[in-house]
């Protein structure tokens, strides 16, 4: 069996009394779509402070690609290949959808374009976020402010600045809240299309797309992992089913 590229082990983290992440060890596997789901307040969010690095575990380590990454600080993470899908707070409104990407690129190169010209530097960074807009579908509305998209473009967005730090693994944290039936259904279809590019631990609540997209889905009730197993055995697991999934939402 191949290296896991991320691994957790016995992570903890507490908010005085409340723990809010129990002793959690759980491996992703190169090349899989990992989804990670939980009732509200299970301690999904701060679980993936803790991958990306801007939550220090009180105890425990995180591993990335076998290498101890538990008190790296988040943008060395980002430069190993370890990557938060942005929010749409973080996108720059007046700016054009493709201005916004090429603004990661720039972050992802550092200072390899400062001898370019202008004209070179702009298509040096315009080549590679124009990639990124066509893989998550968004090369269309590559010219539009990013503040006339709509709720499930910018979710769009948001993913194409995650690809655009090239990244070996994307955190991406419920991609499809406040998407209308058809958004949702874009992004479901975007995602379908990055897993087979790279890793991704996907956080959601719409069970629908969890179950289509997941390869392995684990269980995490009350700060704990009940479950790590594929989609078809969780759902029919009489412990995940007792904990969280409501009846009606499995059959
Ligand atoms: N900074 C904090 N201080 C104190 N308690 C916190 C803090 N951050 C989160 N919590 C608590 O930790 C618990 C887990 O929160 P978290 O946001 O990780 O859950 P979640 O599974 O992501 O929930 P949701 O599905 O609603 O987004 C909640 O009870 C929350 O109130």
């Amino acid at each position: 069996m191949a290296e896991p590229l991320l691994e957790l082990r016995h992570v903890r983290k507490a908010y005085g009394a409340l723990v809010v992440t129990d002793d959690v060890s759980l491996s992703v596997e190169p090349g899989e779509l990992h989804a990670i789901i939980g009732p509200n307040g299970a301690g999904k969010t701060t679980l993936i402070h803790q991958i990306s690095g801007t939550l220090p575990p009180d105890s425990g380590q995180v591993l990335f690609g076998g290498e101890d990454i538990t008190r790296l600080p988040m943008p060395r993470r980002v430069r190993r290949g370890l990557a938060r899908s942005f929010q749409i707070t973080s996108i720059l409104p007046g700016f054009s959808a493709l201005e916004n990407v090429a603004l990661a690129v720039q972050a992802r190169s550092g200072s390899s374009f400062r001898f370019l010209g202008n004209a070179a530097q702009e298509k040096a960074l315009n080549g590679p976020a124009m990639e990124c807009l066509d893989l998550v579908g968004l090369s269309p509305r590559a010219y539009v402010p990013a503040g006339l998209l709509s709720h499930g473009e910018k979710r769009q967005l948001e993913l194409a600045i995650g690809l655009a730090t090239e990244p070996k693994l994307l955190l991406l944290d419920e991609p499809l809240a406040g998407t209308g039936h058809d958004e949702s259904q874009r992004v479901v279809e975007t995602l379908r299309r990055l897993k087979s590019r790279l890793t991704i631990v996907l956080i959601e609540h719409d069970m629908d797309a969890v179950f289509s997209l997941a390869d392995r889905v684990s269980v995490l009730v009350y700060g704990r992992v009940i479950a790590t197993d594929t989609p078809e055995r969780v759902r029919t697991n009489p412990e995940v089913r007792a904990a969280y999934l409501g009846e009606e939402e499995l059959v």
